[in-house]
């Protein structure tokens, strides 16, 4: 496992202890369930995918690891409310603070903002998070092979299905692909950002790509920065993508999305 993978799961393992004083599992459970039902985030892909369209999840990440501040002005329900307007399929947003500068309370107004599905951007270990996460208004979460054995994620996707919320699982080589094709999920993020260098190569998605079959829905993530990015991963059929720095970086990340995606 990369250094930054296990310092920030470290600090997951601090923040659920944390978490479990204030609030125990049955209260986060409850609080799950009280919740209005989950958007289709699986749905919305599909939707944008069959009208020949990319299915876009555009991403609102204030900082990160590999790139420090990205976004001085950072105001998440008009970047959700711009991306919505812009053709956005689904939204991933951050809730992680001590990395991404993300928050939960993000998540909230983006999604209060529009009524396009939300990723809960995190990293997820331990169902408590899960509960959390459609306690805050989820509608699918991010489960990352590289900190999760095969028990983990299938237990955690059942919990997902339980209370509504898709799965979108998380590769960075083929032998991490290979463990997340045993689940049930069809969104198979493959992440194109090394996480020891933190360098992104496309290529880590045209290598990984054949190992997917009709009924998945391959989502290119991190490193999309141009139209000719686009293409070239849509010539190899992947109509699906997670992008965040590209549009953060601009001064409206919705007409940014158009930019990259339009015709
Ligand atoms: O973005 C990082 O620096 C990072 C570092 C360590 C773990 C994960 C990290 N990013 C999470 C992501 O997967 C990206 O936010 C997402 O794929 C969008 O990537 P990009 O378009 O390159 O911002």
């Amino acid at each position: 496992m990369s250094d930054i993978l296990n310092r920030i799961l470290t600090t997951k393992r601090e923040e659920i202890s944390a978490a479990l004083i204030r609030s125990s599992l049955a209260e986060v459970q409850a609080a799950a369930r009280d919740t209005a039902p989950a958007r289709d985030f699986i749905g919305a892909m599909r939707g944008r995918m069959e009208t020949g369209q990319a299915a876009v999840i555009a991403e609102i990440k204030k900082a990160s690891p590999s790139k420090g501040l990205l976004r001085d002005d950072f105001q998440p329900a008009a970047i959700a409310a711009s991306y919505a307007r812009h053709g956005a399929a689904c939204l991933s947003v951050l809730t992680d603070m001590q990395y991404f500068q993300g928050s939960a309370d993000y998540l909230i107004e983006a999604r209060n903002a529009c009524k396009l599905p939300v990723l809960r951007k995190d990293f997820m270990i331990d169902p408590y998070q899960m509960y959390e996460a459609r306690a805050m208004g989820a509608d699918c979460i991010l489960l990352i092979v590289a900190a999760l054995s095969l028990s983990e994620m299938q237990n955690m996707e059942g919990i997902a299905k339980e209370l509504g919320m898709a799965v979108l699982v998380e590769s960075h080589n083929a032998t991490e692909l290979e463990r997340a094709l045993q689940l049930a999920t069809p969104l198979q993020g493959i992440n194109n950002r090394n996480l020891r260098t933190f360098e992104t190569s496309l290529q880590t998605t045209l290598d990984l790509l054949g190992m997917l079959e009709d009924q998945h829905i391959a989502v290119t993530e991190s490193g999309i920065h141009s139209r000719d990015d686009v293409a070239l991963m849509r010539a190899h059929g992947v109509n699906a993508f997670l992008v965040g720095e590209a549009f953060m970086r601009a001064a409206d990340p919705g007409v940014e999305l158009a930019r990259l995606f339009g015709d």
